[in-house]
């Protein structure tokens, strides 16, 4: 049962968008809160019985006085040709393409040092080249045109994303992107912004990291200041509230969605060590020393 919309029903009536990765966990909300606002929504993702499951599920919804309607198109987001085609064949549909929500991406989770170069184009291939693929031909096909709002989902990454450099590296960057398609985009009526969740608990999103995954999501609680994981439908209100009339002053924006994760603790531990290089000697150096003759029998 999908939680109920605090906006406005209709809001997003005659509207079509287009989610990536719209079957499964935070697009999937996405998805659902779309569809009780009146939204016509393409779900776009690599796996059909999951579009499949998605569209049986959450057609659902959609209350017969609604305009609301979710179909489906396989589309991996890392070949330009299956771009291509998500776009041509919803603009073949529907005619138009009011909102583009590049949500499909993720990760593994593993040591830079660790990572093939084939993992790291892999990760950067989905997340960073993959919202750009969408981006550009949604301008050119549609919104060059007639205007649109985009909203890029990246991640928790203020201050690296030590287990997972790659995404990281390549959030970061498609947040640097949605600066520059505000800035080049503007003349055309498009706003574009980014939504940085937190950690964010689903079922899918824990699978992906198999055996791991159950620990990986348990460790970032103490993380949190709000002591427990978010969920995906915390996240789709924030995403409805950029793609709506409510935000039509905001464009080049990140919004944190983290109950202010990004603010406070790092899972990553760094063992005490000895390896790193040693201060230049001086009077401050020879304070501390004494300081700490002075401490240690204390101690
Ligand atoms: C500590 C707090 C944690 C809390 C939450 C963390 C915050 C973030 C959360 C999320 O983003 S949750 C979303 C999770 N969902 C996903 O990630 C879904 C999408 N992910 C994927 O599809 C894959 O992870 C992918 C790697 C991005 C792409 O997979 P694809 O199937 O297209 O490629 P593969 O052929 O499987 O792999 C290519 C290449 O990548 C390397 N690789 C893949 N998986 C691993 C792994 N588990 N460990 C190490 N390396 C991996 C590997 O080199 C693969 O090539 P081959 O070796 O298979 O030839
Ligand atoms: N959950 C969390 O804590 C956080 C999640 N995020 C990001 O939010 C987004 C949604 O993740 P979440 O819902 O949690 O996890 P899910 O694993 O449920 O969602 C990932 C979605 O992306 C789709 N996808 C992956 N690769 C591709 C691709 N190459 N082409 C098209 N679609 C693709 C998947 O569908 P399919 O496999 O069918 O292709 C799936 O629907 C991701 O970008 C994720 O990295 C960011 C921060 C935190």
């Amino acid at each position: 049962m999908a939680a109920r919309s605090v906006f406005r029903s209709g809001l997003f009536n005659g509207r079509v968008a287009i989610v990536t990765g719209g079957a499964t966990g935070i697009g999937k909300a996405i998805t659902a809160e779309l569809l009780q606002l009146g939204c016509r929504v393409v779900i776009a993702s690599r796996k059909s019985e999951r579009l499949e499951a998605a569209v049986d599920e959450l057609s659902q919804l959609i209350i017969s006085s609604s305009s609301a309607s979710i179909t489906a198109v396989c589309c991996n987001i890392r070949h330009e040709d299956q771009v291509r085609n998500m776009v041509a064949s919803t603009l073949r549909q529907y005619g138009r393409i009011d909102y583009l929500v590049n949500n499909g991406g993720g990760q593994f989770s593993s040591p830079a040092a660790n990572m093939s170069l084939k993992g790291w184009n892999a990760v950067i291939d989905t997340n960073l080249t993959g919202t750009f693929l969408c981006c550009r031909e949604v301008y050119n096909e549609w919104m060059k045109d007639h205007g649109g709002t985009i909203v890029n989902i990246i991640a928790d990454m203020w201050r690296g994303f030590p287990g997972m450099a790659h995404t990281g590296a390549a959030r970061a960057a498609v947040e640097n992107l949605t600066k520059s398609l505000a800035i080049e985009w503007a003349s055309s009526g498009v706003r574009i912004n980014s939504i940085a969740p937190g950690s964010i608990f689903s079922k899918t999103a824990m699978e992906n990291y198999k055996d791991l995954g159950p620990m990986m999501f348990q460790m970032a609680v103490p993380c949190i200041p709000a002591k427990r994981l978010g969920f995906p439908e915390e996240i789709s209100p924030a995403v409805c509230f950029l793609l709506s009339p409510a935000a039509s002053f905001i464009s080049g924006a990140t919004l944190k969605v983290d109950a202010g994760q990004s603010l406070y603790d790092s899972v990553w531990e760094i063992p005490d060590h000895s390896a790193w290089p040693a201060p230049p000697e001086g009077e401050n150096v020879c304070a501390l020393r004494e300081v700490m003759k002075e401490l240690k029998p204390k101690l």
